[in-house]
């Protein structure tokens, strides 16, 4: 159950670690001995602990059910997790309005769903919940930061692209001004130009505006591409915590085979 501030078990771990972590300060997300047990009686995540500092992209992956997505949902109680599992600034998430916390902690899922409308309409749906009417020029600032440009603002669902509606969705997403993006892989549906627009604009809302990611993904290149840690999830646990550029040397026997076999 490794920590980013520390692993008993395996102290070149930390020092992997000591440059990508700001030392001492209080992590966006911690997450506490979650455990979440089917009605079956498996587990399917087995006290995960884990500290995700803030401004950080953390990459999320593991072979198929082996509990990414009920991780990444139990961030924002699409999964409610048990009380004082999940905290977010030191909160326990679940005391925390459920609409507010999701407008906080929003999600990107692997294929994009818009509302009926227009593009515009889609990026003004969260503001317009709060009483807040966003602008022309707001709505074209939040879709040039999905890397779309002004003249998609009319357009409906129907005319886009899957890459496009992926990014109309991520521009809805921004427009709750989230302070944390959760993203279950994004890209999987998308052709590789699609897939590297929504790359580069993960790791230009980290520099722009400091959120902090979550990404689940299957895709090796695209973790080694974006994140700065990565979570290797084997059988309901986080096994190891790595540097994306260090992935080679995990050590689990299920992490080294998933890694040989994803490369
Ligand atoms: N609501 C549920 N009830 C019972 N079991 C579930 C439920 N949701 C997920 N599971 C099981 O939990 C395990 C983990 O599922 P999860 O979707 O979190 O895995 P994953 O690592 O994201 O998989 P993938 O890479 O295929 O998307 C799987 O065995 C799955 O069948």
């Amino acid at each position: 159950m490794p920590s980013l501030w520390s692993n008993e078990s395996d102290g070149s771990l930390r020092e992997h670690l000591v440059d990508v972590v700001v030392s001492g300060s209080e992590p966006k997300i911690r997450v506490h001995d979650l455990t979440r047990v089917a009605d079956d009686g498996s587990r399917i995540l087995k006290g995960v602990t884990i500290d995700i500092p803030k401004g950080m992209i953390v990459g999320v992956i593991g072979p198929s059910g082996s509990g990414k997505s009920t991780f990444l949902r139990s961030l924002n109680r699409l999964w409610e997790p048990p009380e004082s599992t999940v905290f977010l600034d030191g909160e326990d998430i679940t005391n925390v309005d459920v609409i507010a916390l999701r407008r906080r902690v929003g999600m990107l899922f692997q294929l994009p769903v818009l509302f009926q409308g227009t593009v515009a309409d889609n990026v003004r749906y969260g503001p317009n919940l709060r009483g807040e009417k966003l602008s022309d020029e707001e709505v074209y600032k939040l879709l040039s930061l999905a890397d779309l440009d002004a003249s998609f603002a009319k357009k409906t669902g129907a005319e886009l692209s899957v890459g496009q509606a992926q990014r109309v969705a991520l521009a809805r997403t921004l427009a709750n001004e989230p302070e944390v993006l959760l993203l279950d892989e994004p890209t999987s549906a998308l052709d590789p130009i699609s897939t590297e627009n929504i790359e580069d604009v993960i790791v230009k809302l980290k520099k722009q505006r400091g959120i902090t990611t979550v990404i689940v993904s299957h895709s090796i290149k695209q973790i080694q591409k974006v994140a700065d840690i990565v979570c290797l999830v084997v059988d309901g646990e986080i096994v190891e915590v790595l540097k994306p550029s260090e992935l080679s040397h995990a050590t689990h026997p299920m992490a080294q085979r998933f890694l040989q076999l994803s490369s």
